[in-house]
């Protein structure tokens, strides 16, 4: 199987394109990067070197890999961290591109906005983007609850709301949503929910909350996600397999009071998580 994908890349540190890869490529992906920017570290640092790509460049690299004759190949794109809006529209004619040469291949879109303690932590444009533009555009769509709120301008207080707000995104396009990091009136304190929607119904997987804080693990279950519903076609499956992969490598994470997730040292969490958690219908 092979994916392209188009996200953030980082030097140090795992998130973006340098916390989706490797699990992919464990799981047995070939995977195609494509990098919207290059920095030393992830902004959740505050400060941090190197440059945002433009549309440009990434249409250069399409169009050095149709030339090798290959998009017929790719079984999906999935895109993170956009950079700009221009580096956006260039996704998007990258995502055109592929579905040209495989009707079949999806588009996964994380749509990476914010999230709750940091709020809006992307330039200008881009939720706007992600809202009228991506999103629409994409089969699977894994926001968090802030971004999932964002999109649909649904305040989500109770597990109604939850489904209230995914149906809005599903009618909005993607027939696939995860939303990650939910918490409702529902979750326990010591919990963190997690919920997937397809054509056939709705899941939850609840796993118990860590006292972690970390960046890129958004990035890494958005790949895990797309990769087993590539495979499988199903959403409880693959929200169950993700979830519980991220558990595991967060779990560790805290194990070794490390501030970076550990994508490497705990990679057999991708393949056989040490503790399943289960699709739960809702
Ligand atoms: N403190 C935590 N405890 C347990 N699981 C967590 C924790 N933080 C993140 N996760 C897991 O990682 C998933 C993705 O993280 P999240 O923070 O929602 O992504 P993003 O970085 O895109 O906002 C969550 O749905 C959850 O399963
Ligand atoms: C460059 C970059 N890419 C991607 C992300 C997204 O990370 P997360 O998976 O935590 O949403 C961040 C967050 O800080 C980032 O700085
Ligand atoms: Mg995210």
């Amino acid at each position: 199987m092979n994916i392209l994908s188009i996200q953030s890349h980082v030097a140090y540190g795992h998130v973006g394109n340098a916390s989706a890869t490797f699990p992919m490529q464990r799981l047995g992906v070939d995977v195609w990067p494509i990098h919207t920017v290059q920095f030393s570290n992830h902004t959740g640092y505050g400060n941090w070197k190197g440059r945002v790509f433009d549309g440009g460049m990434i249409d250069e690299v399409m169009e050095g890999i149709a030339e090798r004759g290959v998009l017929a190949n790719c079984d999906g794109v999935i895109s993170g961290y956009m950079g700009s809006a221009d580096i956006g529209h260039a996704i998007l004619s990258a995502v055109e591109r592929v579905r040209a040469a495989n009707p079949k291949a999806l588009y996964c879109c994380d749509p990476v906005i914010g999230d709750v303690g940091r709020g809006v932590f992307v330039r200008p444009g881009i939720p706007e983007f992600m809202r009228e533009q991506a999103v629409p555009a994409a089969d699977i769509v894994t926001p968090n609850q802030f971004e999932l709120e964002l999109l649909t301008d649904v305040e989500i207080k109770t597990l109604a709301d939850a489904h209230r707000a995914v149906e809005a995104l599903r009618d909005a396009g993607p027939k696939v949503v995860m939303v990650t990091s939910l918490e409702t009136e529902e979750t326990p304190a010591d919990s963190i929910d997690l919920m997937a929607a397809d054509a056939k119904g709705s899941w939850r997987v609840r796993t118990p909350k860590l006292d972690v804080s970390v960046n890129g693990a958004g990035d890494a279950i958005a790949a895990l996600f797309f990769t087993h519903y590539l495979r499988e076609e199903s959403a409880a499956a693959a929200l169950s397999k993700a979830a519980s992969s991220i558990y595991g490598l967060l779990r560790r994470t805290k194990e070794a009071g490390s501030r970076e997730i550990l994508t490497v040292a705990a990679q057999d969490e991708f393949v056989t998580p040490s503790q399943v958690f289960a699709p739960e219908a809702i």
